[in-house]
């Protein structure tokens, strides 16, 4: 049997604003992050886990952040074309899990709104999802909520 897993990491700063968008989902914060896109850290760092397992490269690589087309836009944008790729390339989506660090907002309570919306941008049942968070006990640039890291795994598998 064909399983790849990928990785993927992204961390984006704070600015002064009202709410973050996480997995699709806006949550509302003192502040927003800051990007070239929509700043969704968590759905990046999937999306880039997916390359991962296809030896694809980054998000950087299908859309690059000197591209004015990807100004603002929203990041299931590059979520749908990863999986597409997949799919292409005859895999299918095992599951992915991924993991968002920050101090603030708490996420828990919107764990679940994250997994639905994922789910459907993917194609893929709730249950093949999963959304985690962890603070990094007031230590480091996350700390100091100066912005928000996520880590992802994903796995494929031949279909
Ligand atoms: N932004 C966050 C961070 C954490 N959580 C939840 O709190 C639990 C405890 O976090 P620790 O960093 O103290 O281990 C964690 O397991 C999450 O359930 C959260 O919702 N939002
Ligand atoms: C998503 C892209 C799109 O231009 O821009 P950003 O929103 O800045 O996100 P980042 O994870 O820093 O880089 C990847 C880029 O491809």
């Amino acid at each position: 049997m064909d399983i790849r897993l990928g990785n993927g990491f992204d961390v984006h700063r704070f600015v002064p604003g009202d709410h973050v968008t996480l997995c699709g989902v806006d949550v509302p914060h003192d502040q927003r992050l800051d990007g070239h896109s929509d700043a969704d850290v968590a759905m990046h760092a999937v999306t880039d886990a997916i390359y991962g397992a296809l030896a694809e490269g980054d998000i950087g690589r299908h859309f690059p952040p000197s591209d004015p087309q990807w100004k603002g836009a929203a990041s299931d944008i590059f979520l749908r074309h990863a999986v597409e790729l997949a799919k292409s390339r005859g895999f299918s989506i095992s599951n992915v899990d991924v993991t968002i660090i920050c101090e603030k907002p708490k996420i828990t309570p919107q764990s679940s709104n994250m997994v639905t919306n994922m789910a459907q941008i993917m194609g893929l049942e709730p249950g093949r999802i999963s959304v985690k968070a962890t603070t990094s006990e007031r230590l480091g640039f996350t700390g100091r909520e100066e912005g928000i890291a996520a880590i992802a795994t994903a796995a494929l598998v031949a279909r």
